[in-house]
């Protein structure tokens, strides 16, 4: 995608102040199913957040609450400044939401998708087919504008998708598993795209099923598991609420491992590898004796990397053992 695809800012002028999202022992059930068993949210105006969970967890369910789809069972939500209950219009006039149902029609072009959304919106005639053109001279669908939707690529969808939302200069975007489905190279546009989107002030909340993506946009993450907010920070926040940092040692020589192996007593062996590994959090400072002490007991690898958990083991770890961990903020 040229660069012309990613957004210019539209929102730079927006006050830093404006409200964001936030909720607090938000609750819904299906029946006898708890799906959100009280969570709380904050989202401050011009970040991006990422609900990150697996399949079914009640990510779809969070953003149907706050962007007034649904009704919640109990719990407080403010959205843009606005109770999504008591003044849904006001919330839906602040908000765009982009989801796994695309409000894409396949039938019709995609100008004419953009000028069905102009008229939603409101739009007088000129103006509607003036942000028309822009957003899709923007988004890179110019080109594809006279062509049936229903022809475009799964990125080019999701990119006609979010055009169609900006139409109404939302404040807060809601972007249901935006990426799901998409190539790699796609998948890396929409993540230009909602870069752009940020940097001109708007506020992204954002599910999503991919710790990549959570670890690429996101300003906070929350992990939802089981109903409840399994653990919230940012993501290197949350990479330390797990052990599993190492530092490995690699020989070529086998002698130099066994000498080594036998300094190190305190460090695991990988007698296949020729590798010893050592538990470290990867700071500087304990880098910094662990290299001393390896001088100081002549050992001297031919190899040695650093590993730090990534967010694959967070998640794992928060949402396979059910564990409940809150961050001291
Ligand atoms: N209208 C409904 N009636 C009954 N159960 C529902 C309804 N909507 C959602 N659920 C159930 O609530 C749970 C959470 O669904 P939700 O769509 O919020 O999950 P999700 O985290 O978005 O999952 P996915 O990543 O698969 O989209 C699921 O078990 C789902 O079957």
């Amino acid at each position: 995608m040229s660069s012309s695809a990613i957004p210019a800012p539209r929102r730079a002028d927006a006050p830093p102040s404006a409200a964001g999202i936030s909720a607090t022992g938000l609750r819904k059930s299906y029946g006898e199913k708890t799906v959100l068993d009280g969570i709380d949210l904050s989202v401050p105006a011009g970040t991006v957040f990422a609900l990150l969970g697996p399949n079914g967890a009640g990510k779809t369910t969070a953003v149907k609450i706050l962007s007034t789809l649904i009704s919640a069972d109990g719990g407080q939500a403010r959205v843009a400044g606005h109770d999504p209950a008591a003044e849904p219009q006001a919330v839906r006039a602040a908000i765009g939401v982009t989801g796994q149902f695309s409000a894409v029609d396949g039938l019709i072009t995609g100008e004419e998708n953009m000028l069905l959304m102009a008229d939603l919106n409101h739009l007088p005639k000129r103006e509607g087919r003036r942000v028309a053109a822009e957003l899709l001279e923007r988004f890179d669908l110019t080109d594809a504008a006279k062509k049936p939707a229903s022809t475009y690529s799964g990125g080019m969808k999701r990119r006609l998708d979010i055009a169609m939302t900006l139409v109404g200069d939302p404040r807060i975007i809601f972007l249901d598993e935006p990426t799901t489905g998409l190539d790699p190279r796609a998948r890396h546009n929409m993540w230009q795209i909602i870069r752009g989107l940020v940097s001109g002030g708007v506020t992204v909340f954002l599910t999503t099923q991919y710790l990549e993506e959570a670890d690429q946009l996101a300003d906070s993450i929350a992990v939802l598991n089981n109903g409840k907010i399994a653990a919230q920070g940012t993501a290197d926040e949350l990479k330390r609420l797990i052990p599993g940092g190492h530092v490995r040692l690699r020989f070529s020589d086998p002698a130099a491992y066994r000498n080594a192996a036998s300094a190190l007593r305190e460090a695991a062996r990988d007698d296949e590898a020729l590798a010893l590994q050592l538990p470290s959090d990867g700071s500087q400072r304990e880098l910094r004796s662990i290299l001393d002490w390896l001088d100081s007991a002549g050992v001297e690898a031919d190899e040695l990397t650093v590993h730090t958990p990534d967010l694959d083991d967070v998640f794992f770890a928060l949402t396979g053992a059910g564990k409940t961990q809150e961050i001291a903020r």
